[in-house]
């Protein structure tokens, strides 16, 4: 459904759940969170039994609207996704037994050079941002292609639709991108992205809900003199940045090939003054202790993109690793190297990935179900810089929320009409940790029954009464 048009002022009345820190998920049962007319959370509680008497104590909130958890569920902070490929999303689902520098050839190249159709562009891009707003998706970093005004026309329909954005112009300029899709001069890079910050920036200047973000495809499709002008660009304009890196051992090859003064793949981002605080780095799978220690110097942040490193084979990701190391770490559908646009599923796929690596390395690398919520929310809302607003329930915060619905067992284990409502089956028994569980291993958009941006409702199902 499209975005309401206003906000009110509102209490959600029912259990919360978000993380506190990495390791610590918070369950507030019966909580109540009130959202005044900005979207930004005024007060919480909890413990709460009955929202009259709450608001008879809260006599500035008497006339609040009241949108209550029916049923069994829980409120939880929206989604972040800190890399994904809006274009590729036709794609979803296929790459047959590809790895990353055929794939690009086969399947994404064609796919991408097609966007620069807007007709096209709307339909896919109005498609791709309601499937990520219908799982629970607030706020997502978008590489859009090369074209200028599909790439505008992205950052609209994030705006429209009132899902938090990070749009990108998608730059590559060298002779590795085939001719029929590749930028054909560092000036026309270079002027093309300014016209899409400026644009982006035009529709919303106060950068509340879209905003630009420099794009750089990745070492190999760009020359050095193009990778410097954009490191200028960057540097001119104060935009963030988005990158890959160390994604796949060809491509990590490769980049030794194409760069070879530079000490490491992390190394010619550095020469090109890309690798700053704004920056995000997708993948990062097969980096050195020297880069990590680079990239934790820079302050760069790195988007961990699980199903998409397993379905093109590139590899498992040293999470824990990153982690430990005190680098700012979030989740990435990187749709359509990834197969799916649910970052509840990159949760569930960052966990098994971490079991592989402790397989192989120990037990040390397991990833919590805690932990993968906290990459999902706080973690992706530190990687694109808006940790002081989102990610997590707090006054002053603003409201970025899904309202997460579980489904019941009759006594007699009728299913009738209820498969529309999800797989997850409760029997009674669970305490509200098992039910994150359940949640967290067999939920999916089904469970995701409204969602909101600085409070204001993004998408909701038949299952929401509002
Ligand atoms: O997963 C990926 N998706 C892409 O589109 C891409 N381009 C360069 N490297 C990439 N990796």
């Amino acid at each position: 459904m499209a975005a309401s048009a206003s906000i009110s002022k509102s209490i959600y009345f029912g259990t919360y759940v978000h993380s506190k820190s990495l390791t610590e998920l918070e369950i507030r049962p019966d909580g109540v969170i009130g959202v005044d007319e900005k979207g930004v959370i005024q007060f919480l509680e909890t413990n709460v039994k009955d929202v009259e008497s709450l608001k008879s104590r809260r006599e500035e909130w008497k006339d609040a609207k009241v949108v209550k958890i029916k049923g069994e569920g829980f409120f939880f902070p929206g989604f972040i996704d800190t890399h994904t490929h809006a274009p590729q999303h036709p794609n979803t689902g296929l790459f047959g037994k590809t790895t990353l520098l055929d794939w690009l050839q086969t399947y994404t190249f064609p796919m991408e050079s097609s966007l620069g159709s807007l007709s096209k562009a709307q339909r896919v891009y109005s498609n791709f941002v309601s499937r990520t707003l219908s799982h629970g998706t607030t706020a997502c970093a978008y590489y859009a292609t090369i074209h200028v005004l599909s790439t505008n026309l992205l950052a609209d329909i994030c705006l429209k639709r009132g899902q938090r954005a990070l749009v990108g112009r998608v730059c590559m300029n060298s002779n590795l991108s085939p001719e029929y899709y590749r930028d054909m001069s560092i000036e026309s890079s270079i002027a093309d992205s300014r016209a899409s910050i400026d644009y982006i920036r035009s529709i919303d200047p106060s950068g509340e809900i879209v905003l630009p973000i420099i794009t750089p495809r990745f070492a190999p499709s760009c020359t050095a003199h193009c990778l410097t002008a954009l490191g200028d660009l960057a540097t001119e304009t104060g935009a963030h940045i988005q990158t890959h890196i160390s994604e796949n051992t060809s491509e990590c090859e490769l980049v030794k090939k194409l760069f070879p003064d530079s000490k490491s793949y992390t190394d010619v981002y550095e020469t090109h003054h890309l690798l700053r605080p704004k920056t995000i780095l997708a993948h990062a799978v097969h980096l050195s202790a020297e880069e990590r220690a680079l990239i934790k110097a820079r302050e760069a942040k790195i988007s961990h993109c699980p199903a998409s490193n397993t379905a093109l084979t590139s590899g498992c990701c040293p999470v824990r690793t990153l982690l430990d190391e005190g680098i700012t770490v979030g989740l990435g559908t990187d749709v359509s190297g990834g197969f799916s646009p649910s970052i509840l599923e990159e949760v569930r796929q960052a966990i098994w990935v971490s079991r592989f690596r402790a397989m192989n390395h120990g037990d040390v690398h397991k990833l919590s179900t805690s932990e993968a919520l906290y990459l999902a929310t706080r973690g992706g809302a530190a990687v694109i810089g808006m940790e002081d607003k989102v990610g997590g329930f707090e006054i002053g915060k603003e409201f970025d929320a899904q309202m997460i619905s579980l489904g019941t067992v009759a006594e007699e284990g009728n299913m009738e009409g209820k498969f529309t409502e999800g797989s997850i089956d409760l029997f009674g028994f669970e305490k509200w940790a098992e039910k994150v569980e359940k949640w967290v291993y067999g939920g999916d958009d089904r469970n995701t029954v409204a969602v909101w941006v600085r409070g204001r409702l993004v998408h909701s199902t038949s299952k929401f009464e509002g």
